[in-house]
């Protein structure tokens, strides 16, 4: 089937820039009212025939392929001390579908009381009974003993299964029981706890937003997609935004919005695209000389989610190893039927705890931990070089080589609220020149305190009875991290760790942040406006107030669903 147009029409009532997770939400709903035209404008290609999209296992291989902007932060002063030049990876899809192409599939909607904390701070029917039902809206929940569930729905479209192989999954709920934890779903009646990892795929194949929400839309006459058509700028009419201008291989284009411009670009790319038309912090766009259409503090709320993953062995057999993968049986088994480790995305379980002590269910949990069925080094170097992003002498000094081929499962404990926030800057006025991102991780001495205390309620759930009882001990080499060994084995080891080889979890957000309509840290209010202009919204992961406490996949979902609902009401 083929996605793309040529060349767009002059007018369309509503053009969205950038087709990733959130643009091809709207594209489908907004396109539902066959009186309205749509244009989605997106800079990446089609996502068909790309096995490595398709196949969950082989997600990690997207990392700097021709699907992924391969941002890099800045050198980062507080920590990525072990990455290449103390740089940071930021991947992010350049595709349609976006970063759900080439993200790792695991499905949650952050804890209830990360809702409640946007309604708080000025996001007026954000709260999470006002969002429920929009997570709902698009699910089609697989799980047999969910699908009856009052917190879930089925026959949408992003489907929501378990890619849990069993065994791993199995020992990681009983530790949890065993350290006082609720098992159940997180993403249901328990906000806080242990459970079997839920992820979006179905019949072994990712469900990215593009199979889930683009393509079911394709055949409506009223929805135009142009590809491999780079946003410039918003164009507008004194404060009214009229259209958007894209480089399309060679030649600059236009088209007109009669009633509303949308970007979707994403955490990085929507603030990207208003700082070159104008709206962004008054001091930046004089220093680039872009005359200033809106005084807005766009770029500055960057916030993510940064995580430590390490390894434990098992003497068991319990796991899957390269061998496994490699076999024909394996491969097979995925073709054939859709099913074997190619169809798992390799998370296992999940949990939210307060790792800094109390078991209050109305807090926002400080940590997140996943439990993975590989390691930075399951494969082979490689893999902590793309995944982690470390550099490669760290990687042979850290003897990542003695995971391939062994049974294994890896523990990654993320900092859920992190307190440090940093920001995104123009680098120059070059539209094609990527923005300069300095995510600040660690700043604030409390994420390092609270990280901490997540590897360590990490290293109890790898070392509890039941892991125990597949002969599961910590990688020795955890203990041997070159640069931190002259601090012993305590917390000035552990914080040493932190600062040396904490990797993003790629949940960039908040670089255009929706807060109460007077509120000057807001960049949109809370119908997702952009303040001060007309005729333009920002709908994407930049608008959290604050990052939600979990992945940010289906919050992306849950975000523009909501959207496309106040659009169509606003058009009424
Ligand atoms: C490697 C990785 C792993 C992740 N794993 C998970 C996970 O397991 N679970 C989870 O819940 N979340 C995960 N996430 C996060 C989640 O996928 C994202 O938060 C979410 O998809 C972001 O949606 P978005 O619509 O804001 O941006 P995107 O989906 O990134 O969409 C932005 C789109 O805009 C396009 N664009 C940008 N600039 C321009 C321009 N100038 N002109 C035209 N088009 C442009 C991009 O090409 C892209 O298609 C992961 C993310 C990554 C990158």
């Amino acid at each position: 089937q083929k996605y793309s147009v040529e060349d767009p029409d002059d007018v369309y009532d509503y053009i969205i820039g950038g087709g990733g997770t959130a643009g091809c939400v709207l594209a489908n709903r907004l396109s539902e009212d066959p009186d309205v035209k749509v244009l989605l404008v997106e800079a990446g290609g089609e996502p068909d025939g790309n096995t490595q999209i398709d196949m969950p296992a082989l997600n990690i291989y997207l990392r700097h392929s021709k699907v992924d902007w391969d941002y890099k932060t800045v050198p980062q002063k507080f920590s990525c001390n072990a990455c290449e030049n103390k740089k940071s990876l930021v991947p992010r899809g350049k595709v349609l579908g976006g970063s759900s192409c080439i993200n790792f599939m695991v499905h949650t909607r952050g804890p209830p009381e990360s809702y409640n904390t946007w309604a708080k701070m000025g996001a007026t029917g954000w709260s999470y009974n006002d969002v429920l039902p929009y997570f709902m809206k698009s699910e089609d929940m697989q799980i047999p003993e969910l699908m009856n569930s009052k917190y879930h729905s089925v026959g949408g479209p992003l489907t929501i299964t378990e890619s849990a192989s069993g065994v791993l999954s199995e020992l990681f709920l009983q530790a949890g029981r065993e350290l006082g934890y609720k098992v159940g779903d997180l993403n249901g009646e328990n906000p806080h706890g242990f459970m079997r990892a839920q992820a979006n795929i179905k019949d072994g194949v990712r469900v990215d937003a593009a199979k889930a929400f683009l393509k079911p839309a394709l055949h409506r006459s009223n929805l135009h997609v142009i590809t491999h058509a780079h946003v410039t700028k918003v164009m507008f009419e004194g404060k009214r935004a009229v259209g958007l201008q894209f480089i399309h291989g060679a030649e600059k284009k236009q088209a007109r919005a009669s009633r509303e411009v949308i970007l979707s670009a994403g955490t990085i790319g929507s603030p990207h695209i208003l700082l070159l038309s104008g709206v962004g912090p008054k001091e930046q766009l004089d220093q680039f000389n872009i005359p200033a259409v809106a005084d807005l503090p766009v770029g500055k709320h960057l916030q993510d989610h940064v995580g430590v993953l390490f390894e434990f062995f098992m003497e068991k057999n319990v796991s899957v190893i390269k061998e496994d993968m490699l076999s024909l049986q394996s491969r097979l088994a995925w073709i054939l039927f859709g099913k074997g480790p190619h169809a798992s995305n390799g998370v296992e379980g999940m949990a939210y705890v307060n790792a800094r002590g109390g078991k209050n269910e109305r807090t926002l949990p400080d940590t997140q931990l996943l439990l993975t069925s590989f390691g930075g080094g399951s494969d082979s170097e490689d893999t902590a070089y793309s995944l982690l992003g470390l550099e490669r002498k760290f990687i042979k000094d850290s003897n990542f080589a003695a995971q391939e081929n062994r049974h294994l499962f890896g523990l990654l404990p993320i900092l859920s609220n992190p307190k440090s926030v940093g920001e995104i800057r123009l680098r120059t006025r070059d539209p094609l020149d990527y923005p300069l991102i300095d995510p600040r991780y660690f700043e604030d001495e409390q994420d390092v305190k609270t990280m901490v205390a997540g590897i360590k309620l990490a290293i109890r759930v790898g070392e509890s009875k039941p892991f125990k009882s597949v002969g599961a001990s910590i990688n020795p080499e955890f203990w041997k991290v070159p640069g931190c060994t002259q601090h012993g084995k305590g917390d000035k080891y552990l914080e040493c760790v932190v600062r040396t080889m904490c990797a993003i979890v790629y949940h960039s957000t908040g670089t255009c942040k929706m807060g109460a309509s007077k509120d000057p840290s807001a960049v949109v209010d809370p119908q997702l406006r952009v303040r001060g202009v007309e005729g333009l919204r920002v709908v994407d992961a930049s608008i959290m107030p604050e990052i939600v406490a979990g992945n940010t996949h289906a919050p992306v979902i849950m975000i523009a669903e909501k959207a496309a609902d106040m659009i169509r009401g606003a058009q009424n």
